[in-house]
């Protein structure tokens, strides 16, 4: 149980009156870097939602850092970067961080780390109305990494980046991992998920695998991750 970040029992959600999530078990070890894969709509932001504590669930339990998702004790330990990138417009970089470390009790001096960490040191003094798409997306992963919380949940923080800021953001993710950190990251790019330590994989609700990488590889008899994820579909249906 320590050993775990996240712990998901038997969770079930409903968003418009549907099962999204479909009684999902897995644990997060402390200090990976999972990967949250699976295409468009099988439930990655319900998922993550339920771990930060922002969704309403039908039933089963999400245990946070030893603690129920969304306890008030978890605010600060915990850090969610959402799809669509959460600053303010009329601000600049470094208002909106200095903003939000005040909100989170977090240093001023945190501000100067994670513009730094997140590449955006050039771009501190732009409003945000102003960055680019993958800017702003950076923006939002810098304010994610302010108080530096035990667990950051990251909804597709690489979409809109070229392949140069993706393999660097990567790297962070490591690097923060390789401080203590535990990161739960989402992605419907599986070339992503040759960087991650352990993998999800998600289909309409359900996981269909949940390994390391080089497990998947092994058990579906290939080295292209797509192909490996494909393959685990098509076993599954044989198996339904
Ligand atoms: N507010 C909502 N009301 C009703 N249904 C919703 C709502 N938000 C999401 N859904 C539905 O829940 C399911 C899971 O959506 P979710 O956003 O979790 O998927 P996702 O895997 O994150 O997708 P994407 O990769 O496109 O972001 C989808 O079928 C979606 O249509």
């Amino acid at each position: 149980m320590m050993n775990c970040a996240v712990e998901v029992r038997d969770l079930r959600v409903a968003r418009g009156g549907r099962t999204v999530l479909h009684d999902l078990t897995f644990e997060v070890p402390r200090g990976a870097v999972v990967g949250l894969l699976g295409p468009s709509g099988c439930g990655k932001t319900t998922l993550m939602r339920a771990i930060v504590g922002v969704q309403i669930v039908q039933s089963g339990t999400v245990t946070v850092l030893g603690h129920s998702a969304g306890h008030r004790e978890l605010r600060r330990r915990v850090g969610y970067a959402t799809q669509n990138p959460a600053v303010y417009a009329d601000l600049t970089v470094r208002e909106n961080l200095r903003y939000f470390a005040a909100v989170l009790g977090a240093g001023r001096s945190d501000v100067d780390r994670v513009v730094e960490e997140v590449g955006l040191a050039g771009a501190r003094d732009q409003v945000a109305a102003s960055l680019s798409g993958g800017q702003l997306h950076r923006a939002s992963l810098a304010v994610a990494l302010l108080g530096r919380p035990e667990l950051l949940v990251f909804d597709e923080p690489t979409v809109g980046l070229d392949p140069v800021l993706r393999g660097e953001l990567w790297e962070l993710f490591h690097e923060l991992a390789g401080r203590g950190a535990t990161l739960l990251v989402s992605s419907h790019v599986m070339d992503e998920a040759a960087r991650c330590e352990r993998l999800i994989l998600m289909r309409e609700g359900r996981i269909l695998a949940d390994e390391t990488p080089d497990a998947l590889r092994e058990h579906t008899g290939t080295d292209d991750l797509e192909q490996a994820f494909l393959k685990v579909i098509e076993r599954e249906k044989v198996a339904s």
